[in-house]
């Protein structure tokens, strides 16, 4: 029995041994869920051996070997869970694979010396080969989260997801072109992606929609960048929306409810929505995510994805994060980090849909705030404080709303990042600062419109929302900060006003 069991162990190490090296010499990724598999078995496989005929083998250092594999073994299911690379080749990883083959079988060969000669060759062949043969795998494809479900379609071109994006602005072209790269890379993607246009006729006469196809440049919205030849700029909405199973919502927050009304009953019953929008309603029952909007209008799942991303800065590939909010289902959130990531924009996934959004969401007040101290020109340590402050609002905000919102959260990229590029580098930062150096005698209105060229100000009309939201629940005392801006920006307090709110700043939080 014993004999039988050797057998069939040396000879199961053999397959896998040589599936791994050709898996590796080809570049190709190995399925994450069949790895971890194969490496169980693997370490199970030589205790196994080793117990069974080398009574004088020190059983501990077999054990310490597979606890060793298990160790690399889970990290690496730990961080594809969230969505990060895998860890870089481990040394307990192809190399000790073969070490363990060979230095259990040879003495089992040892009447064959040519045999042995030969297995010593390959043993270093690979033991020296191998991480360079790793390194070769091509990292985008190795490091992607994977999922059973991303298995099922690997192979199956009838389960192609299609994406469409609606919204064609500055962040909307920018996320049509990532996905553009992925959809071309990934086989489970249709190559094609439709970009919903707003459509509008340009100063030359000619419509933008055309523009961008004959072009594969957004010229009004993000000049000067390729989309990929994949992006078809569709402005009939129905039409682009017709096919896809794939929904991403990135348009400003305002029009976004006038878009799923005329959605409704018109999109795959099996869609999912992601929703790029930093905004929210409030509504007669209280305040509304965009997210919340999308899902009770169509009847659809709605994760978000938000994060530090000047759009103009991930457009020519500086690195950049985000994360993906989603509610229940991770194979879901998987699937929308394997479409938007790429080595140079990181995505992880959090499993806290209200919390992600409104940290997008709120993030805007808090810069608006931060040009006012710009505009005023009252240094670094003041904007600090405000954005230490606002953090602070953000917060308890988030969690007198939704008290399920992690803290954890705030720590993404989603939370104290994006809070900090928006008020460093922002458009709500940049017209608000011009806003204070006016002396709000100009409009926000007017200056988004100069300024911005069609591009849209979150920041404004969030600060109002949220004030309704804090009239209406009696928490105005508690959110200084958040009513200060409301109140600057529409006129009822000076833009100075916005250092002078710490002196009724509450204890409470
Ligand atoms: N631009 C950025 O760097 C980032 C923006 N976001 C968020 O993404 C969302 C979309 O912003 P962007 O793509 O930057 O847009 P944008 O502000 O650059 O452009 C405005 C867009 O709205 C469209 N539009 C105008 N009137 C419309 C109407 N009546 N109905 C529908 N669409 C209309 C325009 O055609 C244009 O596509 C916003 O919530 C923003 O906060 C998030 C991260 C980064
Ligand atoms: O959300 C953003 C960056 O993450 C962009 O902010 P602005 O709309 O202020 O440019």
């Amino acid at each position: 029995m014993s004999t039988l069991i050797l057998h069939a162990t040396f000879f199961g190490q053999i397959v896998i041994a040589t599936f791994q090296f050709w898996r590796l010499v080809n570049g190709v990724a190995m399925p994450h869920n069949l790895s971890s598999g194969f490496w169980m078995s693997n370490s199970f496989m030589s205790w196994v051996f080793k117990s069974l005929h080398f009574q004088g083998f020190p059983k501990n250092l077999a054990l310490r070997n597979m606890v060793l594999l298990y160790k690399y073994n889970s990290s690496n299911i730990v961080s594809h869970e969230i969505g990060v690379p895998s860890p870089p080749p481990s040394p307990f990883s192809f190399p000790s694979y073969i070490h363990s083959l060979f230095l259990f079988t040879l003495p089992l060969l040892h009447n064959s010396s040519a045999l042995r000669s030969i297995l010593l060759f390959l043993f270093f062949f690979f033991y020296f080969m191998a991480p360079a043969l790793e390194a070769q795998v091509p990292q985008d494809q190795e490091s992607l989260p994977q999922s059973n479900n991303f298995l099922n379609s690997l192979n199956d071109a009838t389960h192609r997801s299609k994406v469409t994006v609606i919204g064609s602005g500055n962040w909307g072209s920018v996320a049509a072109k990532l996905i553009a790269s992925n959809t071309l890379r990934l086989r489970f993607f249709h190559d094609e992606v439709r970009m919903w246009v707003y459509e509008e006729t340009l100063p030359s006469g000619e419509k933008l929609t055309d523009v961008i196809n004959r072009t594969n440049e957004n010229v009004k919205y993000l000049p000067g960048i390729k989309l990929g030849q994949n992006v078809v700029a569709d402005p009939d909405l129905e039409n682009a929306v017709r096919d896809s199973n794939m929904l991403v919502f990135v348009t400003p927050h305002q029009f976004v409810e006038g878009i799923c009304k005329r959605l409704v009953g018109k999109i795959r019953e099996d869609a999912e929505a992601i929703s790029l929008v930093k905004g929210m309603e409030v509504k007669m029952e209280g305040p509304c995510m965009i997210s919340t909007l999308i899902s009770q209008q169509l009847g659809i799942n709605c994760s978000v994805l938000m994060g530090a991303n000047i759009a103009n800065e991930i457009a020519v590939e500086k690195f950049s994060e985000a994360t993906v909010g989603y509610r229940n289902n991770r194979e879901v959130a998987e699937r929308w980090v394997q479409l938007f990531y790429t080595p140079y924009f990181i995505v992880t996934a959090a499993q806290d849909v209200e919390g992600v959004e409104l940290c997008g969401t709120l993030k805007n007040v808090v810069a608006i705030a931060a040009g006012f101290v710009d505009g005023l020109e009252m240094g670094n340590n003041t904007k600090a404080a405000i954005m230490r402050l606002g953090l602070r609002e953000m917060k308890a905000f988030s969690k007198m709303l939704f008290p399920s919102v992690k803290d954890s959260t705030f720590f993404e990229s989603c939370g104290v990042a994006d809070l900090i590029t928006t008020c460093l580098g922002g458009r709500n930062r940049k017209v608000s600062e011009a806003y204070a150096r006016n002396g709000g005698k100009r409009s926000f209105d007017e200056l988004e419109a100069e300024m911005l060229q069609g591009q849209k100000l979150q920041g404004v009309s969030t600060a109002s929302e949220v004030y309704e939201v804090l009239s209406h629940r009696g928490w105005l005392e508690l959110f200084p900060l958040f009513s200060t801006v409301h109140e600057i920006c529409s006129g009822l307090l000076p833009p100075s006003a916005i250092v002078e709110y710490s002196e009724k700043l509450p204890r409470s939080f």
